[in-house]
C-alpha cells in the first residue's frame, strides 16, 4: 500500500493508465485528496469501481487530528496528529496579518540530540514521507477552512536528515493543482548538516534557509548541539555563503539565548564578527524552558543588549515573538506529554 499523497499528478496518471483506469481521472482524484478527504468513497464524481481499485492499492496519508489547543492570546493552534501507523506528530498554526503560517514536522522525533530540545528525547522513530508533510498542511487547512500561505519546517525532526523526502515535499508543495505555496513562502530550518546544505544550494530553490546556530564558537555549540562535533561553525558558515551565492537568498541564523551559556556581550561580539558582511539576518529566540534541560531564558535587558551589539555591527536582528504562550507551544513537549499519558 502506498500513501496516495506521495504521488503527484504525473505519477498518478501513469499508475491509472497501468491499472486499467482512465488517466484523466487522476486530476479529479488529486483534487479530492487536497480537499482533505479521509476515505476514497468521499470522491463523489469518481466511479465506485475506481474508488475500490484505489482503496485496494493506496491509503490516504493525511494525518488525523487527535488533540487541538487554541491560544486565547493570539489564536495560535497547536495540533497533535496521528499518522497512518499510529505515530504521533506535532504541528502549529500561527495566524498573522499577512496570512496563515504553519510549522510542520519532518520526522517522528529526531536523532540530533540537542540538549534544549524536547523533540529529541525519544530519539528518531522514523522519517516522514513527502505526503505526510503535505498532509499536515492539508489537515490544518481543512480544519480552519482557510488557505495556508507560509510554511516553516521547524516542528520535530531535522529536515536535512530526511533529505530525499523533504526535497520531494519542496517540489510538490508549490504545485498549482495542490497547495500552491511558492518557494519564497517556505523556510527550512536545519541544525547545520553541511553536505546537504551544499547539495540543496545546487538546486537553486528560492526557499529561506534558517540555521540553528545557537552559539558563537564551537566550544559552546558542542555543549548543546552534538552536530557541532561533526561540522565546525566555520564549515557551516562557508556552506551558507555557498547557498547565498547560488540562490541570492538571505539566510537566517537562529540563536536561542540561554542564560549563562551563550548570552554574554562577548558572545554577541563574536557572533557579529562571524556574520559580518553576509546577506543574513539573526533571529534571537529566548529559550523555551524544557524541564529536562534546566536551561533558563535571560531577562529582557540582557536580550536587548545582545540585540543592540549585533545591530551596532549592522546585522539585522529580530527577537522572536512568543506565539501561543498559554498553550505551551515549545517544540516536542505536547507530543511527549500525550505519548506519556
Ligand atoms: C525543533 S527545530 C526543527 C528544525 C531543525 N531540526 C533545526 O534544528 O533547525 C526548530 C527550531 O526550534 C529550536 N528549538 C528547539 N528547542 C527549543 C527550545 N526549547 N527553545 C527555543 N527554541 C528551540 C531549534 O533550535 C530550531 O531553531
Ligand atoms: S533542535 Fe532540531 S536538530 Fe536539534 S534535536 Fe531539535 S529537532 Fe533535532
Amino acid at each position: 500500500m502506498y500513501n496516495i499523497i506521495n504521488f503527484n499528478e504525473e505519477e498518478l496518471k501513469k499508475w491509472m493508465k497501468e491499472n486499467g483506469e482512465q488517466p484523466f481521472r487522476s486530476k479529479q482524484v488529486i483534487n479530492w485528496i487536497y480537499k482533505g478527504i479521509t476515505s476514497f468513497d468521499e470522491m463523489k464524481n469518481v466511479s465506485s469501481k475506481t474508488q475500490e481499485n484505489l482503496a485496494n492499492n493506496f491509503y490516504i496519508g493525511t494525518p488525523t487530528i487527535v488533540r487541538k489547543l487554541v491560544s486565547t492570546i493570539d489564536g495560535t493552534i497547536k495540533y497533535l496528529m496521528k499518522l497512518h501507523d499510529g505515530n504521533i506528530i506535532e504541528c502549529v498554526l500561527m495566524k498573522y496579518k499577512h496570512g496563515n503560517s504553519i510549522c510542520i514536522s519532518s520526522q517522528v522525533g529526531c536523532r540530533m540530540g540537542c540538549t534544549f530540545c524536547a523533540s529529541t528525547i525519544g530519539g528518531r522513530v522514523r522519517n516522514l514521507d513527502s505526503g505526510e508533510m503535505l498532509g499536515q498542511i492539508i489537515a490544518v487547512s481543512k480544519d480552519i477552512n482557510e488557505r495556508i500561505s507560509n510554511v516553516v519546517m521547524m516542528g520535530s525532526g531535522e529536515p536535512l536528515d530526511n533529505y530525499d523526502n523533504v526535497l520531494k515535499f519542496l517540489e510538490e508543495v508549490g504545485k498549482e493543482y495542490g497547495l500552491n505555496i511558492g518557494a519564497r513562502h517556505i523556510t527550512l530550518s536545519t541544525c547545520g548538516i553541511v553536505p546537504e546544505i551544499l547539495e540543496l544550494s545546487e538546486k537553486g530553490l528560492q526557499i529561506t534557509l534558517a540555521i540553528s546556530l545557537h552559539a558563537s564558537n564551537d566550544e559552546i555549540r558542542k555543549k548543546s548541539m552534538p552536530i557541532a562535533n561533526k561540522y565546525t561553525i566555520k564549515e557551516v558558515i562557508e556552506a551558507c555563503k555557498q547557498y547565498i551565492c547560488k540562490t541570492k537568498r538571505r539566510v537566517t541564523f537562529e540563536y536561542a539565548l540561554i542564560e549563562g551559556l551563550n548570552d554574554e556581550k562577548e558572545h554577541a561580539e563574536e557572533l557579529a564578527t562571524l556574520l559580518k558582511g553576509m546577506l543574513c539576518h539573526v533571529n534571537l529566540i529566548p529559550i523555551n524552558e524544557v524541564k529536562e534541560s534546566g536551561y533558563k531564558k535571560p531577562d529582557k535587558k540582557r536580550i536587548d543588549s545582545f540585540k543592540s551589539i549585533l545591530e551596532k555591527n549592522k546585522i539585522e536582528t529580530t527577537v522572536r515573538r512568543e506565539m501561543g504562550a498559554d498553550i505551551n507551544a515549545a517544540c516536542g513537549q505536547l507530543r511527549r506529554d500525550y505519548v506519556n499519558e
